[in-house]
């Protein structure tokens, strides 16, 4: 278990927090959507009225998406989400930023410039390695502590995320605590357990029906959206050629044979689609599996009403459901059917645990409320929901492994 914001003393401490606020980017290059900061309002606001120095760490896109933005309208957000100055820094390690965090008084707060600005934060390392980035070793030496709140990007093994709790005495943000609490003892959740696995993410959701299925911490798997589909072909349905096309370039069309593997293995606890949803004359148009393949340029968007009928009939038995990724293309009106109808036939279930960014979003969008737990990770939450460790959790529960450099 790691040390959470309880076991720091905070006063007159001067603290990098790692958040996550990877956010959708509007045309005008400026924060769209503040959901992500919000979930870490209840950290930082700790830190500042504890007296802490906070100098917060964050990243934003990805080189050469037009989202690769800077931290600025994201400090500004904070600030009034916090009610509190929150200064920001167009710099990550350099000596205007040590210049910004030494400067900083007991309860002061400055943002500082996106990690990914600098090519190393977009790696891959060990700990220790990561430890001796420039990154690490520019900043380490102005920061007493290290708060990991960014619980969403603990699947990476980025300097940001596992080299300074390797130099520096770590500890959990709020975030990360809840997270971690919640989806670290998946195993002790009540059963008969339920993964429903929808979305567009059909290798790692693979990932996550193999390793469930074999661990046993999964009594059914139901498939749905993109997954559903290539299921249902893995099973030998003709979905048609618009949703094989777009299997195809999506790049998933090898992720059929992986599929049918596990249906080999897992047939008996693996539910697939019994009827989709297509756009027919502009309208939805459900069609049963023996009623396909639809016509020429009809994709499969969404589950039908039989298949929800099946799906909410298993879930009434279920003492545990963990979802990841919309039934289907909820973004267009005709087909969130699926998705609402299944996400809040999970609200019902004693212990029900969403994961995903586009699926909290789907949720909000559908004003569907009442899960035991809305994680902010997407990646994150699917890796420790198959009881694999975190990269940047491992981190800080192993601490620091190297010499502190001496008091000058
Ligand atoms: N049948 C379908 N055909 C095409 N797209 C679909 C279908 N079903 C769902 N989708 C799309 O899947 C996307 C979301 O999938 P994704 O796997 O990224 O979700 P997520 O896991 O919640 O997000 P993340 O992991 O990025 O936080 C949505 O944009 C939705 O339109
Ligand atoms: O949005 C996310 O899932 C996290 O911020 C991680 O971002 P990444 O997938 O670009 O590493």
């Amino acid at each position: 278990m790691t040390d959470t914001l309880d076991d720091l003393d905070v006063e007159g401490t001067t603290v990098g927090v790692r958040i996550d606020v990877n956010s959708p980017i509007g045309d005008d290059g400026m924060l769209a959507d503040d959901a992500r900061l919000r979930a870490h309002v209840d950290t930082l606001s700790e830190l500042i009225e504890r007296g802490g120095r906070v100098a917060v760490l964050a990243h934003q896109g990805r080189p050469g998406g037009d989202d690769f933005v800077t931290l600025e309208s994201h400090a500004d957000r904070l600030s009034e989400l916090l009610d509190h100055p929150v200064d920001y820094v167009d710099a990550t390690f350099s000596a205007a930023a040590r210049e910004a965090v030494s400067n900083l008084e007991n309860g002061d707060c400055v943002v500082l410039e996106n990690t990914r600005f600098y090519s190393e934060e977009y790696m891959e390392f060990e700990p220790e390695r990561a430890a001796r980035t420039h990154l690490v070793t520019g900043l380490e030496p102005v920061l007493d502590a290290y708060v990991n709140d960014a619980f969403a990007a603990a699947h990476r093994s980025q300097p940001s995320l596992v080299g300074f709790p390797t130099v520096l005495p770590g500890y959990a943000g709020r975030v990360m605590e809840a997270e971690l609490d919640t989806l670290g003892s998946i195993e002790e959740t009540p059963e008969p357990r339920i993964y429903v696995l929808g979305g567009a993410k059909v290798s790692d959701s693979i990932d996550v029906a193999w390793s469930v299925l074999e661990k046993g911490l999964a009594d059914h798997v139901l498939t749905a959206g993109v997954v559903g589909n290539v299921f249902l072909i893995a099973d030998g349905v003709d979905l048609g050629d618009a949703s094989s096309d777009f299997i195809y370039d999506q790049g998933y069309w090898d992720e059929i044979d992986r599929a049918a593997d596990l249906l080999d293995a897992y047939g008996e606890q693996v539910a697939l689609p019994r009827d989709v949803a297509v756009e027919r004359d502009g309208q939805r148009h459900e069609l049963g599996i023996n009623a396909l393949p639809p016509q020429d340029d009809e994709a499969a968007m969404d589950i039908g009403s039989s298949t929800l009928a099946y799906y909410e009939r298993l879930l009434e038995d279920a003492g545990t459901v963990i979802l990841n990724g919309p039934a289907g293309v909820f973004e267009d009106e005709a087909f969130e059917m699926g998705t609402r109808r299944l996400y809040n036939a999970a609200t019902d279930v004693e212990t029900s645990i969403v994961g995903g960014g586009d699926t909290a979003s789907a949720l909000r969008q559908l004003g569907v409320e009442g899960f035991s737990h809305v994680s902010t990770g997407g990646g994150a939450a699917l890796r420790m929901l198959t009881a694999e460790p975190l990269p940047a959790v491992t981190a800080l529960e192993n601490g620091p492994t190297q010499q502190q450099p001496a008091d000058d």
